[in-house]
């Protein structure tokens, strides 16, 4: 662990399976509060990195620690209960940590609020479009109060719009709650959008070939995307990912 406010790292870890390298050497931090996203060419070993991060995989060489048990993990798909309503849903997690009922419903109640999602409460996953249904998800990681998110192309499926639109409230939970998030994208605008850190993989074996420091202050407008300062560093890195490839 390198520091004491980091709260997720990795020192030279690599990951093969069957001989072969899917990650290769990897050294990256998360500090607490602090928002690193990874962008990297399909294939280049971004989920392994989130399992390893995770514990759900284990590294053959290097060490993964993590300075906190309460990591929530979002992925691309929602992965809600069908036959839950979207309270029920979001309730699940907390439930299974065996909070008392009362306790449970009081924090559904709330990351529901905070997800903007409080009236659909009663609605089933099905009646739901795609971006409430990612908003779910996220209200279902929040009601633990995690220390750390890890992010798996959470809105890789949406359309654009939408995508816009659940960046800009990531970004007021974040600001808001102020946990350490690693998010994997494919897409350089969001990576810029959000994060405080970009790091660049490249093709297998997934290598970390570049590291960007993205200075916007948060919180961010919705406007920042359009100013000459982004289009620049989101060009930088774009270039970078190009080289990467
Ligand atoms: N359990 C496994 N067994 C064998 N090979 C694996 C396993 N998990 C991942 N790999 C290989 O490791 C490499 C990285 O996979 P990973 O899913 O981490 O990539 P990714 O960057 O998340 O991909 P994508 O962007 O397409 O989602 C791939 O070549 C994959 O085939």
């Amino acid at each position: 662990m390198k520091g004491a406010g980091t709260l997720l790292s990795f020192t030279d870890v690599t990951r093969r399976f069957g001989g072969v390298p899917a990650l290769e050497a990897v050294t990256l931090t998360v500090g607490r509060g602090e928002f690193v996203s990874v962008v990297g060419p399909s294939g280049c070993g971004k989920s392994t990195l989130l399992r390893l991060a995770s514990g759900l995989d284990v590294a053959s060489s290097g060490a993964v620690e993590t300075a906190t048990d309460e990591v929530a993990y979002v992925f691309q798909d929602a992965t809600l209960m069908p036959w839950r309503t979207v309270r029920r849903n979001v309730e699940l997690l907390a439930e299974l940590s065996g909070a008392g009922r009362g306790d449970v419903r009081e924090r559904a109640r709330a990351a529901l609020e905070s997800v903007g999602l409080a009236e659909f409460a009663g609605h089933l996953p099905r009646q739901l479009s795609g971006g409430m249904r990612m908003r779910a998800s996220l209200a279902r990681a929040l009601v633990m109060k995690p220390a750390l998110f890890l992010f798996d192309e959470p809105f890789g499926a949406l359309d654009e719009i939408t995508r816009t639109r659940l960046n800009l409230q990531l970004l007021d939970l974040f600001v808001e709650r102020g946990f350490g998030a690693l998010f994997v994208t494919h897409s350089v605008e969001e990576s810029v959008f959000l994060s405080g850190r970009v790091v660049v993989m490249s093709a297998r074996p997934g290598r970390i070939t570049a590291e960007f420091a993205v200075p916007f202050p948060y919180p961010r407008p919705a406007a920042l995307r359009y100013t000459a300062e982004f289009a620049e560093l989101a060009g930088k890195v774009a270039a970078a990912l190009e080289e990467a490839s």
